[in-house]
């Protein structure tokens, strides 16, 4: 059996780490107590008894890590690593963002799995979770992307490998940058139906597709569209992380979903200012 840990026990590691305990020795390593795991799926109720740590130094080495922080705890749930890492074992970064490789630079490359997951999902309690859909997960092709597709082999997370990642990740960034909408209006996906926003939306991605596709992505000009389409697709009530950490009053992925535009469009003399403006609105905005 594989033993895999997950630090941080949020909307993405409680629902993995519940899907995999389903089949695997699971181990949560979390900030925050808490008893056990209950995931509200599409189809059904997840629950799981996971061994829970809150102490990195009760940490032993498994084969797989998945780290799921926020991008911003980084720094914080590296703590876990020299526990958790021993000779064999591989680390999985599952966030949002295009820096997936660069946040845990202690892991040797090789041994380090940049993770896009697309799973709509939001914590309501301590180990409870609502998963709005079932997700997708893509990695790089390689022998590390192989091994970590067959760990979620049997669960409704459907893990596949890709030629092409850095397309793979700019594509779920156009999404996460537009997310900012929901965020600043505080309203869920269903905001995506007002026209004047939807427009913004487009703004948004169009800068992310013209720098994306600087940083060697593929990305058509129907992305734009297409992420107006896909949100309002959305269930309704679906609140993206931004906006969950912006109404809860935690720190925010704004330079993992929105900086980095900026960032990376400044070292290609690219103008990114909806990105800008809209990053700079919301981190100024004093919380609800
Ligand atoms: N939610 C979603 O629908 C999606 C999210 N993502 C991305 O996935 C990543 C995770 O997001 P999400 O699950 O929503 O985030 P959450 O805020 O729900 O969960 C993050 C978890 O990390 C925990 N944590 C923070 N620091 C530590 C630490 N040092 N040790 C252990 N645990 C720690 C937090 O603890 P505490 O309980 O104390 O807060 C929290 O439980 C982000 O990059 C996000 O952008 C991607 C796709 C969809
Ligand atoms: C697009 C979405 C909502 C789900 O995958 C997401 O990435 C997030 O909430 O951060």
């Amino acid at each position: 059996m594989t033993r895999v840990a997950v630090i941080g026990a949020g909307a993405i590691g409680g629902t993995l780490a519940a899907w995999l305990a389903q089949t695997h020795e699971v181990i949560v390593c979390a900030r925050t107590p808490l008893a056990d795991l209950e995931i509200e799926a599409p189809e059904a109720v997840i629950r799981a008894t996971p061994r829970i740590l809150t102490d990195p130094a009760a940490a032993t080495p498994v084969d797989w890590v998945l780290t799921t922080t926020k991008t911003y705890d980084c720094a914080a749930a590296a703590a876990w690593l020299p526990g958790l890492m021993g000779p064999g074992t591989r680390l999985a970064v599952i966030q949002n963002g295009v820096e997936q490789s660069e946040r845990f630079p202690t892991v040797p490359a090789e041994r380090t799995v940049p993770v896009i997951i697309d799973l709509p999902a939001e914590r309501t309690a301590p180990g409870r979770i609502v998963q709005r859909r079932d997700g997708t997960i893509l990695v790089p092709e390689g022998a590390a992307g192989e091994a970590l597709v067959a760990l979620f082999a049997g669960t409704v997370i459907d893990a596949q490998t890709t030629p092409d990642f850095a397309t793979a990740a700019w594509r779920k960034l156009a999404i996460n940058c537009s997310g900012i909408v929901s965020a600043i209006t505080r309203r869920a996906a269903e905001v995506a139906n007002d026209e004047g926003i939807a427009e913004v939306m487009r703004g948004l991605v169009r800068e992310c597709i013209a720098v994306g596709r600087a940083e060697g992505a593929t990305l058509p000009d129907k992305l734009a569209d297409q992420v107006v389409e896909w949100t309002r697709k959305a269930h309704p009530d679906s609140v993206n992380s931004l906006h969950a950490d912006f109404v809860a009053g935690r720190p925010m992925e704004l330079d993992a979903r929105n900086g980095v535009i900026v960032r990376l469009g400044e070292k290609h003399g690219i103008a990114t200012p909806l990105n800008r403006a809209l990053a700079a609105v919301l981190g100024a905005a004093v919380h609800p």
